[in-house]
């Protein structure tokens, strides 16, 4: 541009120095993310905290944060409310139970014709080697197992109950009993006493006081010994990679115990209660079951490894199983005698050490029934496939073995009563029968109201209702969504990454695009600089589709808790896709508005409300957009590598289709045009240049380009008469002290004229709809495929 230009006119309506507002963005982004880190550092390094900023009236510390989740459980309150009282004794019984897959290599069955019981008062181990099944059939029993083909037959307190897990049974089975995995996923962002108290608001019966409730966490962390421990924070690998300090091993299985235990279920499943503990604390988790089994009617069945001597003394039964086969069933002091008396005796404690030792010595080492049983006893029980392979199942002497008939009698205090077969079908490609879906059939016929009241009446009520009770089980759909918010939200603001970090993030890539594009609205630039306003607009649609990209492994991690969430069911998958959804809103608005105004301002685009709010509104959907497709393909797709696979391609659709790399006007295969409608840039920018263009007009009386580019354009486009004659130059160069240009003519050049801008909002908000509505769907149909 020449010395000699009068200073350009104000590009359309006034351009005030107010576009210096990204100042205050830019402050504010620091105060927020300062304050979330100093909030963090109180919970996670109180000490030094103190130290730092004992001045900092919000820097308080790790006791205070307890306090909102504890009254989260004060939802509960209301008058009348049940009280979790003793639970109703539960007898499980199983015969025949199995399960196979199918493999590459055909069907694999990993559980053959097991039979067993669980009394109440009773602790049962089921033990083995590595993948004898015990953790399958540990699922099985709990009513967890969707996956694989599943056989036998399931009785609780006489009644039948699917095998699957399915069916009106299963369904009022499911509240009496809880699942310890063996391994939680507790947050570890959460102290132990907010962990036992979302439990508690999740897992008690709706209408508990909130004292009540306090009292029951108080009480199970006594039990376990984890008082001291109640504002520690569970600890653990954050999903951006930084580690936690927190709970010991030991302790933290003892929270999985507490937490198994808090709801006081009729059953309590433990898979692998012990692993990973020292034997002091090895022995205190079983002897507190125990003490539970004793004190209240609890039946306890355990998965375990090896045990130590104590700790084999506070079972009462077992169940033995080896690749997939059932080798003893019974009180434990029988077991010696057993093994014995099928010639592999005798045991001798100065050789072999303790008892259980032995056995699972014999049993570690490859049992083979078959070989070893001793002249006289056949070996049945076991599917003629594994019999050909060599390994068969014992015969259960007939004390015994489990004996579900019509005859009621008295067990443990529990009447046993009959048991029907349900809707089993013969499998033609597997040798034992396979259970259908579930069907009212499976609980006698009739409604499936019906069912469901006499499976309940079987169960002798509700949990922690002491029997009849007609309390309902864990929180209502409302409050199970703010107790989820809130663990939502200790997740964030614990981790200074994902909240102060984020926000410096998006801030500090506000201001690279507001030094990149630094005053590029001025109209001193000319057509340069609408042309870089055009490229600042669609470099910011880019930077919110792919900025979802680094937070891919937290969608991973919440699948995972999601899974094992669900699995024990606590909680539905609607009220926690409405509390992540909300929990994660405010934050993501905050982050996006501060990067679109910092640049905003930086650049000095439009300083219109229409200008502002046009392009923070598309930003902040476009961005919710570019999130939900990244967590919606976490949920879908298998893993993380297929996710980005897919996420990947979505991303460069929207890119080539976005009209800015071409006019859809110069595509050569027209066709292709279509996929614009999945291409959420294309909205996005149809929005910016809408906002920033329509109506404005750009002083042209300076000229529109600079010496050096005519010329430039001269050179490149030698044979154009438009830019050789004189003409060109008053036009381009010296246009006329009037001379004004039309913005309108830029949307007219994208096919964006005619079209409202109120159209690509709706078409956006419609976007992030489906999007939504595909991720849910995807939890959905997670909630039924995955149950381990
Ligand atoms: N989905 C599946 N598809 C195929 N095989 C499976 C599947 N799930 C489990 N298995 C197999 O079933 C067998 C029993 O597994 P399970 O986890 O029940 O064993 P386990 O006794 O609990 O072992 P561990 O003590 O090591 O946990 C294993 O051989 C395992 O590989």
């Amino acid at each position: 541009m020449s010395p000699d230009q009068p200073a350009p006119a104000a590009f359309g309506e006034a351009r005030p120095a107010g576009a210096a507002m990204w100042v205050p963005c830019f402050i504010f982004a620091h105060l927020f993310a300062a304050f979330w880190i100093c909030r963090a550092l109180a919970k996670l390094a109180p000490e030094r905290c103190r130290r730092l900023t004992a001045a900092l009236p919000f820097c308080r510390g790790a006791r205070s944060e307890a306090e909102p989740a504890v009254r989260a459980a004060g939802d509960l309150e209301a008058p009348g409310a049940a009280r979790p009282g003793a639970a109703a004794p539960l007898l499980l019984e199983w015969e025949g139970v199995g399960c196979a897959y199918s493999t590459p290599a055909g069907i694999r069955a990993v559980l053959q014709d097991v039979s067993g019981a669980a009394r109440p008062g009773e602790v049962l181990a089921l033990m083995g080697p590595s993948g004898a099944g015990k953790s399958t059939l540990l699922d099985i029993l709990a009513g967890r197992k969707s996956v694989g083909r599943l056989a036998g037959r399931i009785a609780v307190n006489g009644a039948a109950r699917a095998v699957g897990g399915r069916g009106a049974a299963a369904a009022a089975f499911t509240p009496r009993v809880s699942y310890v995995p063996q391994e939680d996923t507790f947050l570890p962002t959460m102290t132990v006493g907010e962990t036992c108290a979302l439990h508690a608001v999740l897992l008690l019966p709706r209408g508990t006081p909130a004292r009540v409730a306090g009292e029951r966490v108080e009480g199970v962390l006594a039990a376990m010994g984890l008082l001291h421990a109640r504002d520690t924070l569970v600890g653990g690998v954050l999903p951006g990679g930084l580690c936690l300090r927190g709970l010991s091993g030991g302790e933290r299985k003892r929270v999985s115990v507490a937490v198994g235990t808090l709801a006081n279920p009729s059953i309590v499943f433990l898979d692998e209660p012990t692993s990973g503990l020292d034997s002091c604390s090895a022995l205190s988790v079983t002897e507190h079951l125990r003490g539970r089994a004793r004190a209240s009617g609890l039946t306890v069945i355990a998965s375990i490894h090896q045990p130590r001597a104590a700790v084999w003394a506070c079972f009462d039964a077992c169940s033995i199983l080896s690749g997939g086969l059932l080798l003893f069933t019974g009180p434990c002091e029988d077991v010696v005698a057993w093994f014995e008396s099928i010639g592999m005796g005798p045991w001798r404690p100065d050789v072999h050490g303790t008892s259980i030792d032995w056995v699972m010595d014999l049993v570690n080492v490859g049992f083979s029934g078959k070989q070893q049983l001793p002249a006289g006893r056949s070996a049945v029980g076991a599917p003629a496939k594994a019999a050909a392979a060599g390994q068969a199942a014992p015969r259960l002497d007939d004390r015994r073995s489990l004996s579900l008939d019509s005859r009621s009698r008295g067990h443990g205090g529990v009447a046993v009563g009959v048991v029907r077969a349900g809707s089993c079908t013969e499998s033609s490609s597997w040798d034992l029968e396979v259970c259908s879906a579930p069907s009212s059939s499976e609980d006698g016929g009739g409604s499936k109201g019906a069912a469901a009241a006499r499976a309940m009446a079987a169960l002798g009520g509700c949990r922690g209702g002491g029997g009849g009770g007609k309390a309902q089980l864990g929180a209502g759909w409302r409050a199970t969504v703010r107790a989820l918010q809130w663990r939502e939200f200790l997740r964030m603001v614990r981790n200074p990454a994902d909240v102060a970090g984020r926000m410096l993030v998006f801030c500090w890539l506000g201001v690279l695009c507001g030094l990149v594009f630094w005053r590029a609205g001025d109209d001193a630039f000319g057509a340069e600089g609408v042309r870089n306003r055009l490229n600042v607009l669609f470099i910011q649609a880019q930077q919110y589709l792919l900025m979802p990209y680094v937070y891919m492994s937290l969608y991973t991690a919440d699948k995972r808790h999601y899974t094992a969430d669900i699995s024990a069911r606590l909680y539905s998958p609607s009220p926690y896709y409405a509390a992540k959804s909300l929990a994660v809103l405010p934050f993501v608005v905050a982050n996006v508005l501060v990067c679109a105004l910092v640049s905003y301002g930086m650049v000095g685009l439009r300083l219109t409300p229409l200008g502002v709010a046009g392009n923070s509104a598309s930003s902040i959907l476009l961005y919710l957009i570019g999130q939900q497709v990244h967590s919606m393909a976490s949920i879908v797709m298998p893993n993380e590598d297929t996710s980005f696979l897919v996420t990947i391609l979505w991303s460069a659709l929207c890119m080539y289709f976005s009209n800015f790399i071409i006019r859809f006007d110069d595509m050569r295969m027209a066709w292709l045009s279509n996929l614009r409608y999945i291409s959420a840039v294309n909205f996005a920018y149809s929005a910016y240049i809408k906002a920033e263009f329509q109506g404005a007009t750009l002083s042209c009386a300076g000229g529109l380009m600079g010496d050096a580019e005519l010329a430039a354009l001269r050179g490149m486009l030698p044979a154009t008469p438009q830019l050789a004659g004189p003409a060109a130059a008053r036009v381009l160069e010296r246009p006329g002290g009037e001379c004004m240009m039309r913005m309108d003519a830029i949307l007219g050049y994208f096919g964006v004229l005619d079209t409202p801008m109120w159209v690509y909002f709706a078409a956006l908000i419609a976007y992030l709809g489906v999007v939504h509505l595909g991720t849910f769907l995807g939890l959905l149909l997670l909630a039924r495929k995955e149950r381990r």
